[in-house]
């Protein structure tokens, strides 16, 4: 799984006032419950019963939904021990406490995982605010930010700012001590999502692994100008890091983008990414299509489209202004495919 941590966004010297005391334990909450919140949550589990540090229990948020059989999805999951949904068939630890209520489920957590669409981000820490420990520590594993015109806003900042608490970042990479780039992380956790749409348009067109692969290698590097653009900060090594190509080449195989955009494709670009999403995901979240937009924003309000050929192809794609196939006008016209 992916592996790089990176500290970040120190708002306050930890008050460490409970950590301190002999027999202190941690308590660990994970906000968010689909298929990788599920999988974080499983993680933790199995840790906090092997760490004598840690309280056991783990508490999940779950957005409560009510499943076709008509059981609430957190009732589901504190009977079978198994998110039925999101992660079925696999069991989550009897430690994982499925939790419908937000303020209940962070109570007394002095480390919270945000691992959630990076869409419902919003909401869900204003309503956190002043319901968390002062001394608590966020992670956050969520791919996806918003890129306005105005700037980026990286969800780890976004969480610490909202919650004056410190928030680190885990997605990709494997060497963590290696890697201390909070910007390029998050924004490869983003970008990969255009490269995977662009990715699944080919393969709804039966294009082949050539111009698959074509896709990947200038999909790459307009992920690493535009990092560059919005952060100078940001790092070369990052993009070979298990959070660049490893991820991009992850996404673009295996990935809920690739596998929309593809059915995008295939029906000629006639249904809407959000029909085929709530047809072909069971309940699970694109984010590429809205990133797809906003860096299309960005990009235009810099005059800069010309300077990323895919990215703003992949746009006018998803929009309906082109259709599918331009993908390969597109690469004949700027003759950037070994075709
Ligand atoms: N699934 C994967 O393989 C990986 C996902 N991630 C990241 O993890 C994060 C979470 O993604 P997944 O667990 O895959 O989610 P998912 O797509 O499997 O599930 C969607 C989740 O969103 C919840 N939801 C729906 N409407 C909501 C609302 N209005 N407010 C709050 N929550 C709502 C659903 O209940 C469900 O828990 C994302 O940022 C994703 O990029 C990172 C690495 C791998
Ligand atoms: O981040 C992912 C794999 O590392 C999942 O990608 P998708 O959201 O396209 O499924």
């Amino acid at each position: 799984m992916g592996d790089t941590a990176t500290t970040h966004h120190t708002k306050s010297a930890n008050n460490g006032a409970n950590d301190n005391q002999i027999g202190f334990k941690s308590r660990v909450s994970v906000i968010g419950s689909g298929s990788w919140g599920s999988v974080a949550a499983k993680l933790v589990a199995f840790n906090t019963l092997n760490l004598s540090s840690f309280h056991d229990e783990v508490k999940m948020w779950v957005f409560e939904e009510t499943l076709q059989s008509g059981e609430k999805l957190t009732d589901a999951i504190n009977r079978t021990n198994e998110n039925v949904k999101y992660l079925p068939g696999i069991k989550l630890g009897k430690n994982v406490i499925a939790d419908p209520d937000l303020d209940n489920a962070v109570e007394d957590a002095n480390m919270l995982v945000f691992v959630t669409p990076h869409q419902f981000i919003d909401n869900i820490c204003k309503s956190l605010v002043g319901k968390v420990r002062s001394d608590a520590e966020a992670i956050s594993l969520i791919k996806g930010m918003e890129v306005k015109i105005e700037g980026p806003c990286l969800i780890s900042t976004y969480i610490s700012e909202q919650l004056g608490i410190n928030c680190s970042v885990l997605m990709g990479a494997n060497l963590a001590n290696e890697v201390q780039d909070v910007e390029g992380v998050e924004l490869c956790g983003t970008l990969k999502n255009v490269v995977a749409i662009a990715a699944g348009f080919v393969d709804g067109l039966d294009m082949g692994n050539n111009t698959k692969a074509a896709i990947i290698r200038f999909g790459l590097r307009e992920m690493r100008e535009f990092c560059k653009l919005l952060f100078s900060s940001v790092k070369d090594d990052t993009f070979f890091e298990s959070c660049g190509v490893a991820d991009v080449i992850t996404t673009c195989f295996g990935g809920r983008n690739r596998k929309v955009a593809e059915a995008f494709a295939r029906n000629g670009g006639k249904r809407s990414f959000d029909e085929l999403e709530a047809e072909m995901l069971q309940g699970q979240k694109l984010q590429g299509v809205t990133t797809v937009r906003e860096v299309y924003e960005v990009l235009r309000h810099r005059g800069l489209l010309e300077l990323f050929p895919l990215f703003a192809t992949v746009h006018e794609i998803c929009s309906g202004c082109l259709p599918p196939s331009a993908i390969v006008i597109y690469s004949e016209k700027k003759n950037i495919f070994p075709v």
